[in-house]
């Protein structure tokens, strides 16, 4: 078996034709991966990814045991020169970037994590290794070889991935300004779900899905699609500070920063992350900025949500009912009463996503101003008074935390 081959066959697990031989693979990888290590293990045989990776990925595949040993200890240092042509980079993120390179040996194609020394600590470098070299186990994660390595001049530590010769989802989207259509959002979203289903089952939440981190392998009809970056990936409750920063697709509990206190980590993150790609597929951009109250695209959304506004926005409108049902079960403030991933994935694969076919004009906002048409207007002055009531509870209710918090600002300042 060649590299390529091995890589087709890290891949046909879930590719099965019948359901039948689809549920085999799926006890057979759940079986396999129930060996998940602790979060500091090390694993022994590293020098197999340098000498072949073909040789080392098929014995993974094969192998029934995936822990190692969990003591600490000093990590291979390679001549990368020696081993692999390192060319351009393929990205880069907070943690490191990733590299193209060809492994001289067998002249494949592969990607070369980097994490720069001695920002990054050697616990996390591992941390991040052994969830992408475990996981890897499913056809829908990016397939990760076995050894982690550091750099001869001790500047950065290393592992070693397939390469994804396409683009990112969020390229895909950006292709398409409109949405990349409910047949693509189908093909791509069951498999993204079923790869954070089966990370689920395993008791580890991904806590940074993002359409960067979905890469797609295959353009034309998205039949090979995998989910990377496991830096941030944590078991089920466990506790986190909070990240510094905030993103679209983080839940409204992640964008409450509160320095110095601590989160536990919960399924229904990545569920709120998943929807926003959901959205973000079929409508090309994003529902909010930020799901703070302060966003106003998002605080509308509240306002229906809860029943306080009669009208959804027009933003929403392309969507079909059961579309809708998933946004309401799964942009719900309250984390507990999200949905499920597999909730997700059957609403998703097997319903009806959009009213109808996207018209250029259907779309308004997020941040664009709209354009009232003079036959537009009689209709809209009517809902006028509706429009400019809400948008005074909006300001109010904006005035009224921005008052509290400088309330709390003055009385920790006076304390
Ligand atoms: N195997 C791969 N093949 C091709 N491109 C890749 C591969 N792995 C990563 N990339 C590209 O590099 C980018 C950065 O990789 P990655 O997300 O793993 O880094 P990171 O530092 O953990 O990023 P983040 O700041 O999002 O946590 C990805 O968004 C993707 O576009």
């Amino acid at each position: 078996m060649n590299f390529q081959d091995a890589l087709d066959y890290s891949s046909i697990e879930l590719k099965s034709s019948s359901n039948q031989q689809r549920q085999k693979s799926e006890q057979l990888i759940s079986k396999r991966s129930s060996l998940l290590p602790p979060s500091t293990s090390i694993r022994r045989h590293a020098s197999l990814a340098v000498d072949n990776p073909s040789q080392q990925l098929t014995a993974r595949k094969g192998s029934s045991s995936k822990r190692g040993s969990v003591a600490m200890e000093q990590i291979k240092k390679i001549d990368l020169d020696e081993v692999y042509s390192v060319f351009k980079q393929l990205g880069t993120g907070r943690f490191g970037y990733v590299k193209l390179a060809e492994h001289k040996q067998s002249k494949a194609n592969i990607a070369i994590k980097f994490f720069p020394r001695p920002q990054i600590k050697q616990s996390d470098f591992v941390r991040e290794y052994n969830f992408s070299f475990f996981l890897s186990a499913h056809a829908n994660i990016i397939d990760t070889y076995d050894g982690m390595f550091q750099t001869n001049d001790d500047s950065a530590f290393f592992f070693v991935q397939e390469f994804c010769p396409h683009a990112s989802l969020r390229e895909a989207v950006e292709a398409s300004p409109g949405g990349i259509g409910e047949t693509a959002v189908k093909e791509i979203l069951s498999k993204v779900l079923s790869a954070v289903e089966f990370m689920h089952n395993e008791n580890l939440v991904h806590r940074n899905l993002k359409a960067e981190n979905i890469l797609i392998f295959d353009k034309t009809n998205y039949s090979r699609v995998k989910i990377t970056d496991f830096g941030l990936t944590r078991k089920i409750d466990s506790t986190v500070k909070y990240l510094e920063y905030v993103t679209s697709y983080h839940a409204p509990e992640l964008c409450e920063t509160v320095v110095n206190e601590v989160l536990t980590v919960k399924y229904s993150i990545d569920v709120w992350a998943l929807a926003i790609i959901f959205y973000y597929c079929l409508k090309g951009r994003f529902p909010w900025q930020k799901a703070t109250i302060m966003c106003k695209p998002y605080w509308e959304w509240e306002q229906w949500l809860k029943r306080k506004s009669p009208s959804l926005p027009k933003r929403w409108d392309a969507f079909s009912d059961k579309s809708l049902k998933l946004f309401k079960k799964c942009f719900t403030p309250k984390a507990k009463d999200r949905w499920s991933v597999k909730d997700m994935r059957k609403l998703i694969v097997k319903e009806k996503l959009l009213k109808q076919p996207k018209s250029e004009n259907a779309d308004e906002y997020v941040y664009y101003p709209e354009e009232t048409s003079k036959s537009d207007k009689k209709v809209d002055e009517s809902k006028a008074p509706k429009k400019r009531s809400l948008i005074q509870q909006w300001i109010n209710t904006t005035l009224n935390t921005m008052a509290e918090i400088s309330e709390q600002v003055v009385s920790a300042r006076d304390e």
